[in-house]
């Protein structure tokens, strides 16, 4: 029985990415290599502390998706997608002080203008521009942390360089209205990502992301440290490309009281529709394979308009051999 508070004297694991010696095949890499590999076998998500993403940038698009969550809601219906990680959600009916808006392909700055375009006719390069400074600068840990995990299961580097460029950015804001009065509840129900990682970092209120324990039994407040602080989560297609052999992160967010509480994050998700499947170098016999050749689209077909949960119980029902 999992309890509902978090425990106080738990932490995530903290892995300083902020070394300027930090290139592969360092003393520095080797190291955090390591602690990336524990943090992802233990826990699925640890805390990076991380100094590429200027701190005006952080605050820059914190003030971008404010800007996007004020305009009416007709306006923001033209960014709505079938898709439902991308585009904007909003007004759940079990969610009501939930917003959401993905912005997909960030890394491109086409894509990015033409949404851009369907908020603000008349441009808003403001928001194109944070939008994609914040995607360049934070898929540089993300390409670390995933060129980290996957060298030190002795993935060759070939399968390495192909792996990142299979991947697109989706860059999501989500805004969680605080209210008068309110006691502590759910904001976002507890769920594992399906992506391959997930970055974030929130504005300044303090609480609110948690990360569920490996035994299921306590909550740990993802509550960062510092100022240069993001919190890393391995998602579904990450823990099925590596057999199974990292977890995925199972996290919730809690909404506190009057604070509104906005949060920004860099989701890598498969851009191809070449089948997920893990590298030879993942399975031997002590680590039989465990899934079946994976289709991202399908597999999020699956958990958002079928009868998929979010969490690896469903997904062993679903691809597992
Ligand atoms: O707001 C957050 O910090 C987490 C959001 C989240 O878990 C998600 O979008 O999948
Ligand atoms: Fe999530």
């Amino acid at each position: 029985m999992v309890s509902l508070e978090p425990t106080p004297a738990l932490q995530l694991p903290v892995i300083d990415f902020t070394s300027p010696n930090l290139k592969p095949g360092t003393v520095e890499w080797d190291s955090v290599r390591g602690g990336v590999r524990r943090a992802l076998e233990e826990y699925g998500c640890f805390e990076a502390l991380f100094d590429k993403v200027p701190v005006e940038l952080r605050k820059a698009v914190f003030d971008v998706s404010e800007e996007a969550f004020q305009l009416p809601l007709e306006t923001k219906q033209r960014v709505v997608s079938r898709r439902k990680y991308r585009g904007y959600v909003g007004h759940i009916p079990t969610l009501p002080l939930f917003e959401v808006l993905g912005v997909d392909f960030a890394e491109n700055e086409d894509k990015v203008n033409e949404f851009t375009h369907k908020l603000w006719p008349q441009g808003n390069a403001n928001f194109s521009e944070t939008v994609m400074s914040f995607s360049e600068k934070v898929s540089g840990l993300d390409f670390m942390t995933r060129r980290m995990i996957m060298e030190s299961f002795g993935i060759n580097e070939n399968y390495i360089e192909k792996h990142l460029n299979s991947t697109k950015c989706l860059v999501r804001m989500m805004k969680y209205q605080g209210v008068e009065e309110a006691e502590e509840e759910l904001g976002l129900e507890t769920h594992t990502d399906r992506n391959m990682l997930t970055i974030l970092c929130q504005n300044d209120v303090k609480d609110g992301l948690e990360v569920r324990t490996s035994d299921d039994k306590q909550w740990i407040k993802a509550n960062p440290s510092q100022d240069s602080s993001f919190i890393v989560l391995g998602g579904a297609t990450l823990h099925v490309l590596l057999n199974g052999r990292v977890l995925t992160g199972v996290h919730r967010v809690m909404r506190m009281g009057t604070n509104t509480r906005f949060s920004a994050g860099l989701f890598s998700v498969p851009k191809t529709e070449d089948l997920i499947c893990a590298p030879d170098e993942m399975v031997d016999a002590e680590h039989p394979r465990l899934y079946k050749p994976f289709d991202f689209e399908a597999y999020f077909q699956f958990t958002t308009e079928g009868p998929g949960r979010r969490d690896v119980a469903s997904l062993r029902g679903y691809c597992g051999l």
